[in-house]
């Protein structure tokens, strides 16, 4: 039975809740619930805060789990990054008062708040600055203006928050994050199912089927445009002059590659979604 750990609250619960429905699991039918056994796929899930993951499967508690990248590296745990899923995407980054800071070594001295305490603070000692970290909980970005801090260190997806705040990003990226699935080891029975299951969610939700007819000899030119996966599927027509083509293709280009086809010279161009994946 593999033991999942998943974020009970915050950003990355409520899509990584909708990604297992999506991949056919159990999910919790109220925030309350804090086990849900699955036995007809031979899981359990766990639901618990997305900064605490990290600690129950490094220490082995649990086999795997759904959390940040920046909240496993913040941990100092031990669990391995198995895979990064397409969600919770955000950058973490250095902020202070406009105009007042300009480059890392700015910080040297300087009071820097942040609830990435381990994250932040080995970053620091790896560029050789050192700045007395503020440890907060959450909502950082007030400190500076509330006077216990001169500068911050906190995740940024649109940049409002900060705006808001009249803060101004500086310095280097810290670290490049997005939500992962981690592993207690290497080797974890029920893992690989667990994890082509929400690659496939993943895949469904990045592309869409496409398929045209063709004039015969514009194949090559159509699979330049439009490669697939692996190779198109290729389908004869009653007339032998034409072909049917199926390829998958990434969601965000379906209007381009429509385009380009049709102007090679492919016409009844379909779009239809996938529902579910196994690549
Ligand atoms: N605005 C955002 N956009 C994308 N990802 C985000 C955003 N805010 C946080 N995250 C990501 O979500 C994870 C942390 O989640 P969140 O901040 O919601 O949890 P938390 O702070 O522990 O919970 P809470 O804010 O409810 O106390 C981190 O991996 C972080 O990078
Ligand atoms: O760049 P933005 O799109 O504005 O998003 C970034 C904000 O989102 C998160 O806050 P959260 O809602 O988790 O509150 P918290 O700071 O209390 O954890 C994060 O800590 C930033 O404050
Ligand atoms: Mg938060």
């Amino acid at each position: 039975m593999l033991r999942i750990a998943v974020p009970n609250k915050g950003s990355l619960s409520d899509i990584a809740i909708q990604t297992l429905t999506e991949a056919g699991y159990a999910t919790r039918r109220d925030t309350r619930e804090l086990i849900v056994p699955d036995p007809r796929n031979d899981v359990e899930f766990f639901y618990l805060r997305p900064r605490d993951i990290a600690t129950y499967v490094g220490s082995g508690a649990l086999d795997v789990g759904i959390t940040g990248r920046d909240l496993l590296l913040d941990s100092g745990s031990p669990a391995l990054e198995v895979a990064a899923l397409d969600f919770g995407e955000s950058t973490f980054r250095f902020a202070g008062p406009s105009g007042r800071f300009s480059a890392l070594e700015d910080l040297a001295g300087v009071r820097v708040a942040t609830s990435y305490p381990g994250l932040v603070g080995s970053f620091l000692e790896r560029a050789g600055v050192a700045a007395p970290i503020v440890k907060l909980d959450g909502a950082v970005e007030s400190a500076v203006r509330l006077g216990v801090a001169d500068a911050v260190a906190d995740v940024v997806s649109t940049g409002s928050t900060l705006r808001k705040q009249g803060l101004e990003i500086f310095g280097p990226v810290i670290l490049d994050s997005t939500a992962v699935l981690i592993a207690a080891r290497d080797e974890v029975p029920g893992l690989p199912t667990f994890e082509r299951r929400l690659q496939g969610v993943m895949v469904a939700r990045q592309y869409v089927l496409m398929d045209y007819d063709l004039p015969t000899g514009l194949l090559e030119q159509a699979e330049a445009i439009a490669p697939g996966f692996e190779s198109p599927t290729v389908s004869p027509l009653r007339d032998r002059d034409w072909v049917a083509v199926r390829v998958m293709v990434p969601r965000l280009e379906t209007n381009a590659i429509m385009d380009a086809l049709y102007d090679l010279g492919a016409r009844a161009i379909l779009v239809s979604p996938i529902h579910a994946a196994r690549i």
